[in-house]
Formats: structure tokens, C-alpha cells, sequence
């Protein structure tokens, strides 16, 4: 029984009709948890259809009696364009009328990372033409990079790898290195920044990435040689590029290998690595191949997305 949750209790005793009939009951009143959980139900879908306008309205109405946490879940909505045209000034604004100590720390964050067309204009290396492979300095800010490691730091887990046959995760002696995943409803507009940014750089939509890894490597630990792409035949699924973020410096080893070209890059704290995994024709590029080399001293903390051909996170 679930003392600090009635409506959780009554879920877990199978009780269904009762828990919606409750929250459906405080979210007319007005409650603000019962709105927040309305909210969650109807972006997910559970206990009823997906409904992205009642999420939004859920939220504000939330919102409104001070729920600052509903504020900022629907600024990230409104960034992401869920349930809405995305409006990124928009959700800076709702932001910014939240006023609560973490939509302060967000919009500071905001101010010191580059913007969405600031991405292009950041000096770029290219360092193989076949596949391509581009070096981004200053791709993200040190406070980004910072916020990303300690936002990801408690959710670190053993990195696991897709298992070809039944697409479930399973540890693999491949990666050895933490990791967690930002999923979409987790991010917020620090997150979503990067993301954009991330987009533009490969020419892409934020909807083909999937969730922003963070990876942390501690002395020892090694993302063995591995191809992102897939082997099998070239459609949506496929990832098409990759692109790191390098959080931090001040570890030795740890450079990102790339085994068939013989080259080996060193990232610095803040710069990008974007490279292309697939031929024209959609299918893998055998010279991708690839590894993060062990971590002797220190730890290699860093940001991964790997993005697909067609449409990953669909509205
Ligand atoms: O850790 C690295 O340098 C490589 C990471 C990587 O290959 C990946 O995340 O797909
Ligand atoms: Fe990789």
C-alpha cells in the first residue's frame, strides 16, 4: 500500500476507474497535483488517450495556481513544439514568468550558451571528407557542459547496448561506461538549446535525434570499436550521424577513435565531433568504425546523440 500516494495505491490494486475518477475530480476543483498527473496521463497516453491540448491545458491551469514545476514542463513543450508550432522565444518568456529558482538557473544557462544560429558560425575542422567528419570548437558553453554532467549525475547507470535480435538493452563488454539518457519529457530548455543546436549543425531536425546521452568513463573504461549505424537495410531507423559533446577536460586516453582511417581525435571541454555513419544511399559506411579509447587518469564525461533518418520523437 502506498501511503504517500492514494491515487498511486489505487493503481497498483488495480483500481483504475477509481484513481481517474479522483484525479479527473481534483483537476476540475482545480488541485494542482491532480492537474500535474492529468498532464503526465495525457502526454503519454496512459489511463486514457494521448492528448497533447489537455496536457497543455492541465499544465497551465496548474501553472496558474503556482505549480512552478507545470510552468516549466509547458515552456519545454511550447520550445518543442508538442502539442504546438514550436516557439522557442516563446517558451523563454513562460520561462521567465515562472520565477522560481529553477527557471532561473535555466534562463542564466540560456544567456551564456550559444543560440540556434549561433551553431554555424562556430569555427569548424573538418578532419576526414569520406566519411565525414567535422570538428566543432566552442560547440557548446563550459556552464552547459557543467549543467549536463550534474544534471545526468545521479541517473548514471551501467551503459547498456540494443540487442540486435529482440531490441531490448543488455550490458555488453562493448561499453563500459556509465550512462542515462535525457528523454524527451525530461528535457528542459537548456537541453533543448543544445538539441537545436545540434540539429542545425548536421542540417537536421531535433525530431530525428534520439534522447541526448550523457556518458562518463572513469580509468579503465572504454567504448570498444562499434559502428553506429545499422548493418541491415537502409530506412528511418537508421542513424544516419553522430554527433559528441565533450564535457569536460583534465582526463588522459579516452580520445574517440576512429579505427578504419587511423585517426584519433582528443576532444576539449565545450567542442563537437560530428560525423556521418551512412553512405548516400542510406546504408552503413564500413569506414565508420570507431571506439572512445580507455580512460587512463581522470574522467571522460561526455554527450552523444545519434540521429536517425527519418523521424524519431513524432508530435
Ligand atoms: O566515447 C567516445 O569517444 C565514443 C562514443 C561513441 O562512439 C558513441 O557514443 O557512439
Ligand atoms: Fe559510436
Amino acid at each position: 500500500m502506498n501511503e504517500s500516494d492514494p491515487i498511486r495505491a489505487l493503481i497498483d490494486a488495480g483500481r483504475i476507474d477509481e484513481a481517474v475518477a479522483q484525479v479527473e475530480d481534483g483537476a476540475r476543483a482545480g488541485d494542482p497535483a491532480s492537474l500535474w498527473r492529468l498532464a503526465d496521463w495525457r502526454l503519454f497516453g496512459l489511463y486514457g488517450p494521448q492528448d497533447f491540448g489537455a496536457a497543455h491545458m492541465a499544465l497551465a491551469a496548474a501553472a496558474a495556481k503556482g505549480l512552478a514545476k507545470a510552468g516549466r514542463a509547458r515552456a519545454y513543450l511550447i520550445a518543442a513544439g508538442i502539442g504546438c508550432a514550436p516557439d522557442f522565444e516563446g517558451a523563454v518568456a513562460m520561462l521567465r514568468a515562472v520565477d522560481d529558482a529553477e527557471s532561473r538557473e535555466q534562463l542564466a544557462l540560456l544567456e551564456v550558451s550559444p543560440g540556434f544560429s549561433e551553431a554555424m558560425g562556430a569555427p569548424r575542422t573538418i578532419l576526414s571528407e569520406r566519411p565525414l567528419i567535422v570538428r566543432i570548437t566552442g560547440f557548446a558553453s563550459a556552464e552547459e557542459c557543467d549543467y549536463l554532467a550534474m544534471r545526468s549525475a545521479d541517473a548514471l547507470q551501467p551503459a547498456l547496448v540494443v540487442d540486435p535480435v529482440t531490441g531490448d538493452g543488455k550490458p555488453d563488454p562493448v561499453r563500459r561506461s556509465d550512462a542515462m539518457s535525457i528523454l524527451a519529457l525530461d528535457e528542459d530548455l537548456v537541453v533543448h538549446n543544445l538539441n537545436r543546436r545540434i540539429a542545425a549543425a548536421t542540417g537536421t531536425s531535433t525530431r530525428q535525434g534520439e534522447p541526448l546521452n550523457v556518458l562518463r568513463y572513469a580509468p579503465g573504461q572504454e567504448f570498444r570499436r562499434h559502428h553506429d549505424a545499422y548493418a541491415g537495410v537502409p530506412g528511418p531507423t537508421q542513424r544516419i550521424l553522430t554527433v559528441l559533446v565533450w564535457l569536460n577536460d583534465g582526463y588522459s586516453g579516452g580520445e574517440t577513435v576512429f579505427t578504419e582511417l587511423g585517426l584519433r581525435v582528443a576532444g576539449r571541454k565545450g567542442d563537437a565531433l560530428v560525423f556521418r555513419n551512412t553512405l548516400d544511399d542510406g546504408r552503413r559506411d564500413e569506414r565508420g568504425w570507431h571506439a572512445g579509447a580507455p580512460v587512463g587518469s581522470g574522467e571522460k564525461w561526455l554527450a552523444s546523440r545519434w540521429i536517425r533518418a527519418g523521424v524519431y520523437t513524432p508530435e
